[in-house]
């Protein structure tokens, strides 16, 4: 097999990203800019010539919206779209709704940033205390998983996260990528930075500094062996993507109040 390309994106903003919330398994709309982002990427693709023969997306709302106003830019709509919980977003137990920096400011920007970003520390996990927990549960789409629903995660840390999605990465999209299928992965911040981690062979160390922004694209060139032959890249205009990679990491820290 020749060479082959894939590509992940982390969904456009989300309602709750722009209220610096955890929103997690909490299915929340793109928010009115998350649309344009995700327009934006369809066109983008569009015009470097990507086309795709099947997407993926988590079972959340805000990544298969994404998929679907990404095929919509490129006139991609006929694509078929799999959904799998196995590419949701991490769970991030406890902390579902909470505003990062109000975290930050009552545990320090140091336990937010090993919650956001450690590949091995859970966040507590959710009860039936917890103000989204029957929301979440409770909610039919959950039926739907290859486990049943008490067997699903109440809490993840990123490798919690890459043990529930390798499985599918390995048996149903890895499959498709083999038989010459150009495929996009519309997902989430952490479950993208899971799968890169694989299949980049990121350490557990390193994985804390990779912030993916949301709507920008993350192309990958696998070799037969669906190994990377060079380092992902993350395409659009490269000023744009680290002011958007930093407005993401400064979720984590106290707000300073203007002067
Ligand atoms: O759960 C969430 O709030 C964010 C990630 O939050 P951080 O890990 O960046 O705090 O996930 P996404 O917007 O990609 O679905």
């Amino acid at each position: 097999m020749a060479k082959c390309k894939l590509v992940l994106l982390r969904h456009g903003e989300g309602a709750w990203n722009k209220e610096n919330r955890f929103c997690s398994w909490v299915d929340q709309k793109l928010s009115c800019a998350g649309v344009k982002e995700a327009q934006d990427c369809g066109k983008l693709l569009k015009d470097l010539g990507y086309e795709f023969d099947l997407v993926f997306t988590s079972i959340l709302s805000r990544s298969i919206q994404t998929a679907w106003l990404v095929l919509g830019a490129m006139g991609q709509e006929w694509v078929p779209v799999e959904k799998s919980w196995r590419l949701n977003e991490r769970h991030y137990g406890a902390l579902i709704g909470l505003n990062r920096a109000e975290m930050a400011l009552n545990h320090g920007e140091e336990q937010v940033k090993i919650w956001r970003r450690s590949y091995g520390v859970m966040p507590p996990p959710i009860d039936q205390s917890h103000p989204y927990f029957f929301e979440i549960y409770n909610d039919r789409r959950y039926e739907t998983c290859d486990l049943p629903k008490d067997k699903l995660p109440r809490t993840e840390s990123l490798k919690e996260v890459l043990d529930r999605l390798l499985p599918y990465w390995e048996e149903v999209i890895a499959p498709e990528i083999r038989k010459g299928r150009r495929v996009l992965i519309s997902a989430h911040g952490n479950s993208t930075r899971a799968l890169l981690k694989h299949l980049e062979g990121i350490s557990d160390e390193e994985i804390a500094s990779l912030t993916l922004p949301t709507g920008v694209p993350v192309a990958l060139e696998l070799d037969e062996n669906l190994r990377p032959t060079k380092p992902h890249q993350l395409l659009g205009d490269e000023g744009a993507i680290q002011a958007a990679i930093k407005r993401v990491e400064d979720q984590g820290k106290v707000l300073v109040p203007a002067q």
